[in-house]
Order: C-alpha cells, then sequence, then structure tokens
C-alpha cells in the first residue's frame, strides 16, 4: 500500500495520509511504521497510553518535528517542506500558552489574526472575526480580560480560539479538555460539533479521556508498541475485542445476567420464551474504555512474554 493510493470513494485526496512513518530518539525508535489516512470533515481521536508517541506523531504532521523515515502528506503537501500558505491552513492547539499575560483576549486575537490576513480566499475568509470566534467558543463575556486573570477553562478555550482564528481546514487538538470542569467539556464538545457542521474542519485529537473520544471522534486509532494496532468507529472496535455483550433482566422480580455473543437474539428468545415475566431489561455492550483496556493490557501481556522469551533464549546462549 502507498500513500497516494488511499483515496476514498470520491476521489478527493485524503487530508491526512502517513505511511510506514518511523521515528527514533537516540536508540529507540518511538514510532515503527504508522500508516494512516483521515479524509475531509472526519474527526480522528488518536489513543494510547503516555509516551506510546502521540504527541510525536501530531508534531510531525503539522511539520514542527522531523520524522526519521516514512511518506507523510498533510493537506497535499510534505509537511517537512509545507510554506507559509499550507501553514495557515493548519490549527495547533498546544498546551497553553502562557504569554501576552497583559493582552486582553479581544486584543491578543485580533493580534494573532493579522497573520491570516494575505491567505483569505474565497470560500474561507481569514482570520475569523473575533466577535465570531468569540461566540464560537464562549468567550464574548471576556473579551476585554487580561489573558493572565482567565480561569483554567476560560484559558483553554482561548487556546482553542488561538487554534481557530485563522479558520484552518485542518484542526489539530492535544488533549483539548485537560483542566475543564463538566459543563465547560459539555460545551467544548457542543463545540467541536459545530466545526464539522458549519466549518467543514478536519480534526485530529489526542485525549485520554475514553468518553470523549467515543462521543467525539468519527474514528478512532490506538497506537501502541509505535504502531496503529486498531482503526475504526467505537462500535466497530468494541466488535474486535470483546464481541459479548451483557444482559441483565429480571424474570419473575429474580434478576440474571447473561454474557452472550448475539444479544438481540438471546433477547429475542427471552420474551418469547418468558414474555411479561421478563422485566428491568438492559443491554450493556463493551465501552471503549473496555476496549482500550483489554488492547493495552494483551498488549502489556505480550510484551512481558517476549522479554521473557528473550531472557530465556539469552539463557540458553551464555
Ligand atoms: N525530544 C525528545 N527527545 C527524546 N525523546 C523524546 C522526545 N520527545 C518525546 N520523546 C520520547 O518519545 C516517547 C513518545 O513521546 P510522546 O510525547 O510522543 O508520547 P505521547 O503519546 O504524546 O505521551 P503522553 O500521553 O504522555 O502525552 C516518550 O518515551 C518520550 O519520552
Amino acid at each position: 500500500m502507498t500513500v497516494s493510493s488511499e483515496r476514498p470513494p470520491n476521489g478527493a485526496e485524503p487530508v491526512v495520509a502517513v505511511h510506514d512513518l518511523r521515528m527514533r530518539y537516540g536508540p529507540t525508535e518511538v514510532l515503527r511504521g504508522v500508516d494512516l489516512v483521515v479524509h475531509r470533515g472526519e474527526v480522528l481521536g488518536l489513543l494510547g497510553p503516555n509516551g506510546a508517541g502521540k504527541t510525536t506523531t501530531i508534531e510531525i504532521l503539522e511539520g514542527f518535528r522531523r520524522r526519521s523515515a516514512g511518506e507523510v502528506r498533510v493537506l497535499g503537501a510534505d509537511p517537512e517542506h509545507g510554506d507559509e500558505t499550507w501553514r495557515a491552513r493548519i490549527g495547533v492547539v498546544l498546551q497553553s500558552w502562557r504569554d501576552h499575560a497583559r493582552w486582553s483576549v479581544r486584543e491578543l486575537l485580533d493580534h494573532l489574526g493579522r497573520y491570516y490576513l494575505p491567505y483569505s480566499t474565497a470560500d474561507r475568509q481569514r482570520p475569523y472575526e473575533v466577535a465570531d470566534l468569540l461566540t464560537l467558543v464562549g468567550l464574548t463575556g471576556q473579551a476585554d480580560t487580561p489573558t493572565a486573570r482567565l480561569s483554567g477553562g476560560q484559558r483553554r478555550r482561548l487556546d482553542v480560539a488561538i487554534g481557530l482564528v485563522g479558520r484552518p481546514e485542518l484542526l489539530f487538538l492535544d488533549e483539548p479538555t485537560v483542566g475543564f470542569d463538566p459543563q465547560g467539556r459539555q460545551e467544548f464538545h457542543d463545540l467541536v460539533g459545530r466545526l464539522t457542521e458549519r466549518e467543514e474542519t478536519t480534526i485530529v485529537l489526542t485525549t485520554h479521556d475514553l468518553a470523549e473520544a467515543e462521543k467525539l471522534a468519527d474514528r478512532i486509532v490506538i497506537l501502541l508498541g509505535g504502531r496503529i494496532v486498531a482503526d475504526g468507529t467505537a462500535a466497530q472496535l468494541a466488535g474486535q475485542v470483546a464481541g459479548r455483550a451483557e444482559v441483565r433482566y429480571t424474570r419473575d422480580g429474580e434478576w440474571n445476567v447473561h454474557s452472550v455473543e448475539d444479544a438481540t437474539g438471546h433477547v429475542r428468545e427471552l420474551f418469547a420464551r418468558y414474555g411479561t415475566a421478563i422485566g428491568d431489561l438492559e443491554v450493556r455492550r463493551p465501552s471503549l474504555e473496555d476496549v482500550y483496556l483489554t488492547m493495552v493490557r494483551d498488549f502489556e501481556s505480550g510484551r512481558r512474554t517476549e522479554a521473557a522469551a528473550e531472557l530465556t533464549g539469552a539463557g540458553a546462549e551464555a
């Protein structure tokens, strides 16, 4: 498979196409052949444990980090050679900025927005109108507040606004909701929905919050051991790892729990056999969290087995 062969049915070039991406820090190979495609308008959730290489991958895609090997195309260009026009089409939300403490929210966005003016196009006016942007991220009430006086959650919204001010076609969000309260998180999720609906923004996000990934991402990839080990919707991943669902119900007032492959068939049979004696029916499918934890556990135990085999091999040679 080569990068250029990865085209969706409508023939459009993917927004991100990565083939056999490798990254080495000194003797340590962090990425060991990553293949990844992201299509226009898609929200991709990139998951993986601490140190899996998510930030490294994102930084390579953003053109902030040089890869060791592999093919990478982002918005039609190799990020290592992306020019200013290419860069203006990409939005990045990093961990919080701490500069410009005395500037107001409006001043900072105005200032950063000016950079994008030369890159305005007929179908994508740049920069974002600051008033509209403030409404979009829910910071209208803080427009004149110095950035140093924002709360943690407001600060994070400003980070998102900074990522959006150039009206990007592709937005990278690295752990966007760290430090959000539940309401802020909910509002942020709504914002992501608006971005993809209204602006057709393609989004690549990393998060350790699996419920968030399940909610926001059209597709999820899991990075483990330097490779993508799973790629699909949350439901598809659940099917791959743990096909069994849990069916709970009462029969004549007594609780029963069954773990079954075919939940629908099982429920149909229950009603056929016991009719109205069945009550309180619940079907619980494996959540993305169950799937993720199973994959990480299997990977870790595989690694332990490999290490043990290597040790035994070394012992035999000695
Ligand atoms: N500049 C660097 N030099 C050397 N090693 C690095 C460098 N940057 C990252 N690493 C190492 O590469 C590995 C992957 O790091 P990376 O930050 O990409 O992981 P991550 O999946 O984003 O982790 P987290 O979930 O903790 O943010 C880690 O072992 C890290 O220590």
